[in-house]
């Protein structure tokens, strides 16, 4: 029988919902509404889609929302000038800088630019060293995404052999920081491990993020495991000329029927990354004021 399909995309409205709810309670009893500001340079197409999707979600929970567009050649000091400004505006709580950002410019230095308080995307060095502490802090919005759908699907994930593979910042570091707070044994695989094939096969949680598309088989999945697919690579589309289609990290058709549960690409874990960036915006206004976090909606 084929494993449950997670509809991430359900999940991710249900998520807002909540936010939504959480947002007008917030304006009702505090006149508080939390502010979110995105910053792009340049004119990347993909980059461009995805923070309209930002901006109308967050307008959608009834957040402010703030876009920032910079032309391309912007010089490093007017950026920095822009989040200092950010930094220092009451009503901003969360602050994304859209990457990949031009050549020029530095991602390590501008996310170091920003307000740890404010960095939703949980990126700094103060809230990649808190996750890994275990203290409160921003976590990561695919990461946290990825956890409040294995949450919700497996329940308490204690004692369960967990693989990530992909070592990056923004996703397998924590990830695995995330799995190992929920007490599975973590194994965090890359490009250069030894019988990845073999290694994936140990996992009851398999999390994929090379970007590498369709690269894990059937034959990589122990029967019965639960496998988050977080790659996602457009192709051009087979039968529709012109059209593009996007292909996750995970051979989903025949990956199906042996895992319990997968992932799809898309409308799986995409969706959850920006519902989490709006659950990050909110906690982190509930802690500027000193208000009541949400439950369910952090690490
Ligand atoms: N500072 C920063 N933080 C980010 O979190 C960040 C970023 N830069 N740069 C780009 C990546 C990519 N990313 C996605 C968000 C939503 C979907 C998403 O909603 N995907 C849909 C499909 C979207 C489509 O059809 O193209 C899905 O998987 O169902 C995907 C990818 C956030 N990123």
């Amino acid at each position: 029988m084929a494993g449950t399909v997670i509809d991430g995309k359900a999940f991710a409205a249900d998520v807002r919902g909540q936010i939504a709810d959480h947002v007008a309670r917030l304006k009702a009893d505090h006149g508080v509404t939390p502010g979110l500001a995105v910053v792009l340079v340049g004119e990347d197409p993909a980059s461009e889609v995805y923070v309209a999707a930002k901006h109308r979600q967050t307008v959608e929970v009834g957040m402010a929302s703030f876009e920032h567009k910079l032309p391309a050649d912007v010089p490093e000091a007017d950026l920095f000038a822009l989040i200092d400004q950010l930094n220092a505006d009451p009503s901003v709580h969360g602050i994304l800088c859209q990457f990949p950002v031009p050549d020029h410019l530095n991602e390590r230095s501008v996310v170091a630019r920003i307000d740890p308080a404010k960095d939703v995307d949980g990126l700094s060095v103060v809230n990649a060293g808190l996750l890994a502490s275990g203290e409160k802090g921003l976590v990561s919005c695919t990461p946290l995404g990825c956890l409040m759908l294995l949450r919700d699907q497996i329940g308490s994930m204690s004692g369960m052999e967990a693989v990530v593979v992909g070592r990056s910042n923004l996703f397998g570091k924590p990830m695995g920081q995330l799995l190992l707070q929920e007490n599975c044994t973590v194994t965090i695989a890359h490009s250069r491990t030894k019988d990845l094939a073999e290694v994936c096969r140990r996992a009851d949680i398999l999390v994929a993020a090379v970007g590498r598309a369709e690269m894990v088989q059937a034959d990589w999945v122990k029967p019965g495991a639960t496998v988050i697919d977080v790659g996602i690579t457009r192709i051009p589309h087979p039968d529709k000329p012109g059209k593009t289609k996007l292909l996750g990290d995970v051979a989903y058709e025949t990956v199906r029927e042996v895992a319990s549960a997968v992932t799809p690409v898309p409308g799986g874990v995409g969706p959850m990354t920006i519902a989490c960036l709006l659950a990050n915006t909110l906690t982190a206004c509930c802690r500027a004021h000193g208000l009541e976090e949400p439950k369910g909606l952090t690490a």
